[in-house]
């Protein structure tokens, strides 16, 4: 399921017919230091959005303030209408570092199951949303496993199915490749464009690879300048389904990958 955004491609205020997220005048300060400012934008139901922006331009702020981990000095965050305070229960969040997030004395299984508890969900409920969620990660024969034993691609995919098993309808991820070898990036990359077909979850991630968020992205949203607003809110108008090779060897594909370069180099 594909967001359905306005003509209007690169108004970062233009509206999206179904939102999941909606961020109003957006920003924030660490003390006296004001990082983000005026943000105006909205995430639509399916979406795959692409957050991009120079190092240290505020990303991983803006997805603080988006998940509720941070409360954002100035604007607001609606999820499904509602404001965020704090984390809500349709919104799961993938972190980069998934030696760090996962449990080494745990099985996969248990991995995945364990925040579930706190989801309120019943045991044998806890147990089949984790082997569903490890199956749509193609871990079905891993469940056993311990994930020292697993290579770190998987060991990622197990992170993707503890988000999935809350049966979320956002994944936010934050910079979820970055960790692992060329081939295997280009494999979760694939693997979450299937996932989020599957499964039609909204999934809002952080990069700084470039071609990472044109191919996934359905838009990108560049930030930049000091504070950080929104440079451009980008349609990536590539067919899909979107293949490694097929989609990255599109005239197209190079276009949009300048086009994004130099919002970021401001260039
Ligand atoms: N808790 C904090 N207290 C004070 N300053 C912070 C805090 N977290 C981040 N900053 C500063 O805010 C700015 C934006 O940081 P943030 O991590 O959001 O940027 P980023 O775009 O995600 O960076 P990178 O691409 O390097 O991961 C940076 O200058 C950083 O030093």
């Amino acid at each position: 399921m594909k967001a359905q955004t306005t003509p209007d491609t690169d108004a970062p205020g233009a509206g999206v017919t179904d939102p999941v997220m909606q961020v109003r005048g957006l920003g924030h300060s660490y003390g006296e230091r004001q990082i983000l400012k005026g943000l105006d934008f909205e995430v639509g139901r399916g979406e795959l959005m692409c957050i991009v922006g120079p190092s240290g331009v505020g990303k991983t702020t803006l997805l603080e303030c988006l998940t509720g981990l941070r409360r954002p000095s100035e604007g607001q965050v609606l999820f499904d209408g509602k404001r965020i305070e704090t984390p809500p229960r349709g919104l799961a969040i993938v972190f980069q570092d998934y030696s760090r997030s996962l449990m080494p004395w745990l099985s996969v299984l248990d991995n995945v199951v364990l925040p579930l508890r706190s989801a309120g969900m019943a045991k044998a409920e806890r147990e089949a949303a984790a082997r569903e969620a490890l199956a749509e990660v193609g871990l079905s024969d891993f469940t056993g496993s311990y994930p020292w034993q697993l290579s770190g691609g998987m060991q990622q995919r197990v992170a993707i199915a503890r988000a999935l098993a809350y049966r979320p309808a956002v994944v936010v991820m934050d910079e979820p490749f970055a960790s692992v070898d060329a081939q295997t990036r280009a494999d979760l990359e694939d693997l979450l464009l299937r996932v989020r077909e599957h499964l039609g979850i909204t999934v809002l991630l952080v990069t700084h690879d470039i071609d990472e968020a044109v191919y996934l992205s359905d838009r990108v949203l560049a930030l930049g300048g000091k504070p950080a607003g929104i440079r451009s809110l980008l349609t990536v108008d590539l067919p899909a389904p979107r293949e490694q090779v097929s989609t990255k060897a599109l005239p197209r594909f190079a276009e949009l990958r300048s086009q994004v370069y130099r919002l970021i180099r401001n260039v």
